[in-house]
C-alpha cells in the first residue's frame, strides 16, 4: 500500500483548483441508468471511487467512453447483466446508488449489501422501505438485496426516519421513472442531492424541491440524454481551508462555491481565518497567527457535515485553547483521535464527543489511516508537526481526493508519495 510523508512546519500558501464533488459524481453516475439515450457527465473528479463506479457499470454491460478531459459518456441502453457484486460495492458504498435507477428502470436489480464500514453500520433499511412502499418486492439473502416490480413502481408518500443522503438520492431516483407522483419527506437537503436533482431534471424528469425537506417526483415514461457538471467538492474546499489554516497560512480555492460551505466558513472565522469570498473563489488568510479552537456538532446539511468533523479535530489539536466536538451522524467517527493523539495532541473522547486541548506543537510519527476523512486529517495535521510523518494505508485518500500530494506540494508543503 502506498504511503505519504510529509514533513511539517511550512506555511501554506498559494492557490488550488477544486474537483468536482466525489459526492455528486457518484449519485449522477448512477442515475445515468435511468436514460434511454447516452447522457455526457463533465468535471469528474480523477477519484478511485469514480473509477469503481464506472467499472461498475462496465461489468453491468453499459457502455461507458471516457475522453481526454475526464468527461464520460454513458449509454444504460446496452445493460446486460442487473447485478452489482460484492467484490465492487465492498470498496465503495455508494454502489448502492445503482439499485433504485436500475429496479425504476429495468424492473430488476440484485445489488450487494455495502454491509458496515469503519466509521459505522451505515444501513440501508430507509432505502429498501422506501422502494418497498413504491410497490418493489425486495427480498435480502445471502448478503444481496433482490428487488423486482411487474411493470412500473407507483408514486408514494414516503416518510423517512433519519435524514439520509444515499437514502433521498436511491428513492428520487426511483421515483423519476415511476408512476404518479412520489413525495419525500424528511428528505435530506445537501447540495448533492440538488445536484443529482438537477441532472434528473435535464434527463427530462420533473423533480421539484430538492434542496428543502420535501422533495415531489412527478414521474415520467422515460428520460433522454443531456451533458452535466458535476458541482465542487466543498468537502475538499473545506479540507485545503483547513490545512491552510493549520500552518498559520494563506489559501485561494478556486471553481468552489461559498454558498455551499456557510457552517464551515463560520466556524474558520471564529478560528481567527480572515476570508473573502467571489462567486467561485474562497481565500483564507491566518496571516501566521495560529487558530482558536472551535467547538461544533456534526448534523445534515446546512450544519456542520460530519465528513468534515475530521478535519477540524486536527485545527483544534494545534489551536490555541480548547474546542469540543460532537459527533451525531455516525457512530464510530473518531478513529483518527488515537492516531493524533500519537501526535502529541491531546484528545480525550467521552461518547460521541472528543475534547481537544490544542497543544503548542505535534511531532510527527508514523500514523494509518483508517477512513477517507479521517486520512486527510492525519495528512493536514502533519503539515503543523515538528518533522516526518508517515501515514499509511492512504488508499482511503485517493477514494475522496484528487492528486492531494500535487495540490498540497504547490501551496509549498513537504509531501511526497512513497508506493508500495
Ligand atoms: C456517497 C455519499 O454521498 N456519501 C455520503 C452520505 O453517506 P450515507 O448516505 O451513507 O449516509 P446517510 O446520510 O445515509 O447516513 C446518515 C445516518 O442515517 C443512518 N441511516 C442511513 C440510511 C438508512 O437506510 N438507515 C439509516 O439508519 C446512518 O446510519 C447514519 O447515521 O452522507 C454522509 C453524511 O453526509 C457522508 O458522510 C457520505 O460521504
Ligand atoms: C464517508 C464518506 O464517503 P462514503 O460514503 O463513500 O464512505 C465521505 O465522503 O466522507
Amino acid at each position: 500500500m502506498d504511503k505519504l510523508i510529509i514533513t511539517g512546519g511550512r506555511r501554506l500558501d498559494g492557490e488550488i483548483r477544486i474537483s468536482g464533488a466525489k459526492n455528486a459524481a457518484l449519485p449522477i453516475l448512477a442515475a445515468t441508468l435511468l436514460a434511454d439515450e447516452p447522457v455526457t457527465v463533465g468535471n469528474l473528479p480523477h477519484l478511485q471511487d469514480v473509477t469503481t463506479l464506472i467499472e461498475l457499470l462496465g461489468r453491468m454491460g453499459v457502455r461507458v467512453v471516457i475522453d481526454d478531459r475526464l468527461n464520460v459518456e454513458v449509454d444504460a441502453t446496452t445493460i446486460k447483466e442487473l447485478t452489482a457484486p460484492y467484490e465492487l460495492v465492498k470498496t465503495m458504498r455508494a454502489s448502492i446508488l445503482v439499485l433504485g435507477p436500475m429496479v425504476a428502470h429495468f424492473g430488476k436489480a440484485t445489488v450487494s449489501l455495502p454491509g458496515g464500514c469503519a466509521i459505522g453500520s451505515r444501513p440501508v433499511d430507509i432505502h429498501l422501505r422506501g422502494l418497498e412502499a413504491m410497490g418493489a418486492d425486495i427480498e435480502v439473502s445471502n448478503g444481496y438485496v433482490h428487488a423486482s416490480v411487474d411493470g412500473r413502481l407507483k408514486g408514494a408518500r414516503i416518510v423517512m426516519d433519519t435524514v439520509t443522503v444515499t437514502g433521498t438520492e436511491n428513492l428520487m431516483m426511483a421515483a423519476a421513472l415511476a408512476d404518479g407522483t412520489t413525495v419525500l419527506e424528511n428528505a435530506a437537503r445537501e447540495p448533492e442531492v440538488v445536484d443529482l436533482a438537477n441532472f434528473i431534471n435535464a434527463m427530462g424528469g420533473k423533480v421539484k424541491g430538492a434542496g428543502t425537506d420535501t422533495i415531489t417526483i412527478e414521474g415520467v415514461p422515460r428520460m433522454t440524454g443531456c451533458h452535466h457538471q458535476v458541482i465542487a467538492d466543498r468537502i475538499e474546499t473545506g479540507t485545503y481551508l483547513i490545512a491552510a489554516a493549520i500552518t498559520g497560512g494563506r489559501i485561494k480555492t478556486k471553481d468552489t462555491d461559498p454558498t455551499i460551505l456557510d457552517a464551515v466558513l463560520q466556524k474558520l472565522r471564529e478560528a481567527g481565518a480572515r476570508i473573502e469570498v467571489g462567486d467561485t473563489w474562497i481565500e483564507l488568510d491566518m496571516e501566521g497567527r495560529r487558530p482558536k479552537a472551535v467547538s461544533l456538532r456534526t448534523a445534515p446539511y446546512p450544519a456542520m457535515p460530519t465528513d468534515m468533523q475530521a478535519q477540524f479535530m486536527a485545527l483544534n489539536i494545534v489551536a490555541e485553547g480548547t474546542g469540543t466536538i460532537v459527533e451525531t451522524v455516525f457512530e464510530n467517527r473518531f478513529m483518527h483521535v488515537q492516531e493524533m493523539n500519537r501526535m502529541g495532541a491531546d484528545i480525550e473522547v467521552q461518547g460521541n464527543t472528543a475534547i481537544c486541548r490544542g497543544v503548542e506543537q505535534l511531532t510527527g510519527a508514523p500514523v494509518m489511516a483508517t477512513d477517507l476523512r479521517a486520512s486527510a486529517s492525519l495528512v493536514i495535521a502533519a503539515l503543523a508537526a515538528d518533522g516526518e510523518t508517515t501515514v499509511d494505508r492512504i488508499y482511503h485518500i485517493d477514494r475522496g481526493y484528487e492528486c492531494i500530494e500535487e495540490k498540497l506540494q504547490s501551496l509549498g508543503a513537504v509531501i511526497r508519495r512513497v508506493p508500495r
